[in-house]
């Protein structure tokens, strides 16, 4: 089995009284392109954090290659791209570019990584009269100059139009083929379907699933079915129901199926709509059915 290069082993982190990552045990091993999924607040960034060596877990431990993550040795192999970054506004691309470079003992060839990103022509410009979408691209760019072993990317595509987003996927999936391991965290199911093999869900600083893409695709492709109905039947794939006055909002992972079910039972309904739901919707609906199923053991 590949080596294990990031590794969190019972790990925790307080702020004060906010518990940010509790008791996680994750692996990323050599190689693999994992996507750390949540909603605002659930403890991704933090859990990269410790894994790169910016924060201490409060209680268990983290490693990077084996060792301490705060070890320059370790660090150096690694490369980061953090959620918010700040440029020093007067150095030119180029210039920003050569000086995380000189840092490293063999840099990747500047032309050749600003030109995958997308930043070529732009050497000479200060970062400061950047585009917020080139800034986030310049340092993401920044991640890979040290041709690390593994990155961590913190939201990597906010503010980036869709081309933009595309050609970075590119350029990620590039890395990982050459044999690079990318942990990389994201809002969008999409973006860690387009990307990953493994993705991670966290919720409220816990890990709430640990699957592949596809299995992860199923349990959050949660759709609500809108109707307007005296009663809820008993259905067998039924999420979970919400009500506003003579409507029904039923949530289902498979609508087609909670359809046909409903039309069977002959219940009269009225005004079907079939509704995607948000993320933050179907991570509800994965924390809810894990409740209930360890409530049903
Ligand atoms: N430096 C800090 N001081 C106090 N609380 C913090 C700090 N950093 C994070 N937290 C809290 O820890 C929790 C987890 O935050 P974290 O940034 O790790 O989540 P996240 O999943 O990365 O969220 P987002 O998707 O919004 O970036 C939140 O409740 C946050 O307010």
């Amino acid at each position: 089995m590949a080596e294990t290069l990031a590794r969190a082993s019972g790990a925790t982190r307080r702020y004060g009284e906010v518990v940010a990552v509790d008791q996680v045990s994750v692996d990323v091993r050599a190689g693999e392109l994992v996507g750390l999924l949540g909603p605002n607040g659930a403890g991704k960034s933090t859990l990269i954090n410790m894994l790169v060596g910016l924060r201490r877990p409060t209680a268990g431990t983290v490693e990077l290659f084996g060792g301490d993550p705060r070890s320059p040795a370790n660090r150096r192999a690694i490369g980061v791209t953090p959620q918010e970054t700040s440029l020093p506004a007067t150095l030119r691309v180029a210039e920003c570019y050569d000086y995380v470079a000189a840092h490293f003992p063999d840099p990747e060839d500047r032309d050749e990584l600003l030109g995958r990103l997308g930043l070529d022509g732009l050497e000479r410009r200060q970062t400061g009269g950047l585009s917020g979408g080139q800034k986030r691209r310049l340092a993401v760019a920044l991640a890979f100059a040290g041709r690390p072993r593994m990155v961590f990317l913190d939201e990597p595509t906010t503010g980036l139009d869709v081309e933009a987003r595309h050609a970075l996927w590119q350029s990620i999936k590039a890395y990982h083929a050459g044999g690079g391991t990318v942990l990389l965290t994201s809002h969008y199911l999409e973006e860690v379907e387009a990307l990953a093999e493994r993705v991670i869900v966290m919720g409220d600083g816990r890990i709430l699933t640990d699957d592949t893409v596809e299995s992860v695709r199923a349990m959050v492709g949660v759709r609500r079915v809108n109707v307007q109905l005296d009663e809820v039947p008993p259905l067998p794939g039924l999420l979970g129901v919400e009500r506003e006055g003579a409507r029904a909002s039923l949530l289902t992972a498979d609508a087609d199926q909670l359809v046909r079910d409903l039309v069977a039972t002959g219940v009269a309904f009225s005004d079907l709509e079939i509704k995607t739901t948000s993320l933050e919707e179907a991570f509800l609906s994965i924390t809810t059915s894990v409740g209930a199923d360890s409530a049903a053991v």
